[in-house]
């Protein structure tokens, strides 16, 4: 089993020859086991990023390793939840899981599927096409944990579940991942809720990667900071800064030791994501481990995100 389960080298994607390009120059890596949050706002990549590891769509250059192998010969460990949840609309919930246990012969966890689909109380003679969008993601989660992948791609998995599904559903997905060590790659525009269950951060802005590694090496690389509106930033590098009246607040990465007047904070997951979404020009960040190019000794790599 490798230890890595994405590996992104100069990875771009433009649609059409003369299309803008989707995504450019990315180089991440995404350590096996973890459950990775990846996010950025509208138009930034993430679905193009996670179709690339699904195998559904070709590089335009560089290249994307998953699971140490090339996404087409991965696509039987891997499990995909396409943002339009696409399924046979004609088959019924029961059809749609048998179809899920003979495409994958010998992977088939029947009891995971029904499992996910019984907590929606799905009638299992309902056709999908008769189902409302959230109980299709349901049977699209069914279909992809049923296969039982070791990399999970999931687009917005949660966009069209009420409250209580997206609890009862993300408790299933987090529980079942940790007792498979299943990866997890998951977009999604609600941080806040992301924070709970993700140990990994992928942050995309404008095709590029501007934020890559461990959720907690990624906080404390950075502080918000308050100080008095004239305070010397100096060394360190802003991500984003504001002066009300006399007051300066920024979030910094520092670069050194900080102002003993200064009062500091280490920021959540939803504030160091915010700052960067509003700042980005803000240079990008990887950790060590999250960094294409394994081998440094460094807690943490800086890249330009000019
Ligand atoms: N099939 C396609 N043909 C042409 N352009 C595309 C296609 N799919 C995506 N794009 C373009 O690629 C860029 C990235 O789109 P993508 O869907 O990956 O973003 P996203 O981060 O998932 O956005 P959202 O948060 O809105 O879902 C956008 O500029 C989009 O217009």
């Amino acid at each position: 089993m490798t230890d890595t389960a994405l590996r992104a080298e100069a990875l771009g994607k433009r649609f059409g020859r003369r299309g803008r390009w989707a995504l450019r120059e990315c180089g991440f890596r995404l350590p096996a086991g973890r459950v990775c949050a990846v996010v950025g706002p509208n138009g930034a990549g993430k679905s193009t990023l996670l179709a690339l590891a699904a195998g559904l769509l070709p590089p335009t250059e560089g290249r994307l390793t998953v699971l140490g192998t090339s996404p087409a010969q991965a696509r039987p460990r891997v499990g995909f939840v396409a943002q339009d949840k696409p399924l046979h609309p004609q088959l019924t919930v029961a059809e749609t899981l048998r179809m899920g246990a003979d495409l994958n012969p010998g992977r088939w966890d029947a009891a995971v599927a029904e499992r996910v689909v019984a907590g929606g109380a799905l009638d299992p003679e309902a056709r999908v096409r008769t189902l409302s969008g959230g109980q299709r993601t349901r049977v699209a989660l069914a279909l992809a944990l049923g296969k039982r992948p070791e990399l999970l791609l999931l687009d917005e998995p949660m966009a069209d579940l009420d409250p209580l599904a997206r609890h009862e559903l993300m408790g299933t997905l987090m529980a079942d991942a940790a007792q498979h060590g299943t990866t997890i790659a998951m977009s999604s525009h609600v941080v806040a809720e992301l924070e709970d269950s993700c140990d990994h951060l992928l942050l995309v802005g404008d095709g590029r990667v501007r934020l890559a590694g461990d959720i907690d090496d990624l906080r404390s690389a950075h502080r918000r900071i308050t100080a008095e509106a004239d305070a010397d930033l100096g060394p360190h590098t802003v991500v984003e800064s504001r002066t009300t009246g006399r007051q300066l607040t920024a979030l910094i990465r520092p670069a050194g030791p900080l102002a003993g007047d200064w009062r500091t904070s280490v920021p959540s997951l939803e504030e160091l994501v915010l700052a960067h979404l509003r700042s980005p020009g803000a240079p990008g960040l990887a950790t060590a481990e999250a960094a294409e190019s394994t081998g440094t000794t460094e807690a943490v790599t800086e890249e330009s995100a000019a």
